[in-house]
């Protein structure tokens, strides 16, 4: 039992970097399963304490996500809080990425930072400086590069179990989908769907994102309309929080499954998609070839057994979908059991 008893985290530090001035977090939730591992985001917040809040919430996801993707990996993240109205220049970004890894350094290996939103993976060369707990390194550095390959290819094989589990078939030709956000995932997921036969809408803010949309044959739809056009399945890619409470209630999909991080406005959200007969494939369970990719190559493992487990994710996704039904619970709340159950088994086996 942690001392402060709503604090469930292993460590945590907060501190001013000496380059850069800028409050940096690192959140250890749970290095249980292993060293943890979760990416550093680098965001504008109101306040450094609203920056620190983020990293103990997203760490905490990152132990659910590792666990439930069978990784030896426990949950970790660190956040960069920019006050807001920053002005990123070159060097204040540099200064912040050196701090950043001067403050990985201190846990001595327990947790590893990756990219995230607002970093990448030239980004991590630099933090590489000051510490080796970094993964992601790009692949002409000697590292294992993007991770959005990973994501793309888990998500994608999460879409039928998802499909078999709303209309009883797992054919993707045909159905329909409306992908929201062409980025790095959501456009390698596009172009997967596409091949697979689907029938595809698509947006995204940029609006020069609609090129793809064209080589594809997919409909472009105004951002904004992205919730309120039917279609059988509704594809969150862009950033999170999107379904709202309102959003659910007139929602016109059957099912929804894509790679954003907490697409869920609250979570309360899980029994509202539920209660209306959408069935919801967990972000943090479908989303997690990311780090599945990240932690297999940088391992050393070969490139068709990543494949492999990445392919696997559709597995876990089936699973989550049966013990959701034969426990009378959604389908997050049973993601949240199996991974806490794995947790616990080996907290036992090290107790
Ligand atoms: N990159 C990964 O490996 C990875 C892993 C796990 C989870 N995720 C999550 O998946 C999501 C997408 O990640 P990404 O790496 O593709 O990010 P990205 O920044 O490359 O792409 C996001 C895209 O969404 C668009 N977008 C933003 N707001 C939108 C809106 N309201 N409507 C329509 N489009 C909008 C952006 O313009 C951008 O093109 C994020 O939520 C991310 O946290 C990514």
């Amino acid at each position: 039992m942690s001392a402060i008893p709503e604090l469930a985290h292993e460590h945590v530090v907060t501190a001013s970097g000496s380059r850069s001035g800028l409050a940096i977090t690192v959140a250890l939730h749970s290095s249980v399963l292993g060293p943890a591992l979760g990416g550093c985001r680098m965001w504008t917040y109101p306040t450094w304490a609203d920056g620190q809040a983020d990293a103990l919430r997203l760490s905490a996801a990152m132990t659910l996500k590792n666990a439930a993707a069978g990784l030896d990996a426990g949950g970790g993240k660190s956040v960069i809080a920019l006050p807001m109205g920053t002005v990123l220049s070159d060097d204040l970004r540099r200064a912040a990425l050196l701090d950043l890894g001067d403050l990985v350094e201190t846990l001595d290996g327990r947790y590893r930072t990756a990219e995230d939103v607002g970093t990448t993976e030239h980004d991590m060369l630099v933090v590489r400086e000051r510490t080796a707990h970094v993964v992601g390194l790009p692949a002409e550095a000697g590292g294992v590069g993007e991770p959005a390959v990973g994501t793309a290819l888990g998500v994608f094989a999460s879409v039928a179990p998802t499909l078999e589990e709303a209309f009883g078939d797992a054919t993707i030709a045909g159905r329909s989908f409306v992908v929201s956000g062409l980025g790095q995932v959501g456009g390698r997921l596009a172009r997967m769907l596409a091949d697979a036969g689907a029938d595809l809408i698509v947006t995204d803010v940029v609006p020069t994102k609609r090129a793809l949309a064209d080589e594809l044959g997919a409909r472009w739809i105004a951002p904004e309309d992205a919730l309120t056009t039917p279609a059988d399945v509704f594809v969150p890619a862009g950033l999170g929080g999107v379904l709202t409470a309102s959003a659910i209630r007139t929602l016109p999909v059957r099912a929804v499954v894509g790679p954003a991080n907490n697409p869920l406005d609250e979570r309360v959200g899980a029994l509202e998609l539920a209660e209306r007969g959408i069935v919801y494939a967990p972000d943090f369970v479908v989303n997690a070839g990311g780090v599945i990719h990240l932690t297999l190559l940088d391992a050393g493992a070969p490139a068709v057994e990543v494949e492999q487990r990445l392919l696997g994710i559709g597995d876990t996704a089936r699973r989550v979908f049966a013990t959701a039904r034969e426990r009378g619970i959604t389908p997050l709340e049973a993601a949240e059991t199996i991974a806490r159950e794995r947790i616990e088994a080996a907290r036992l086996v090290h107790a």
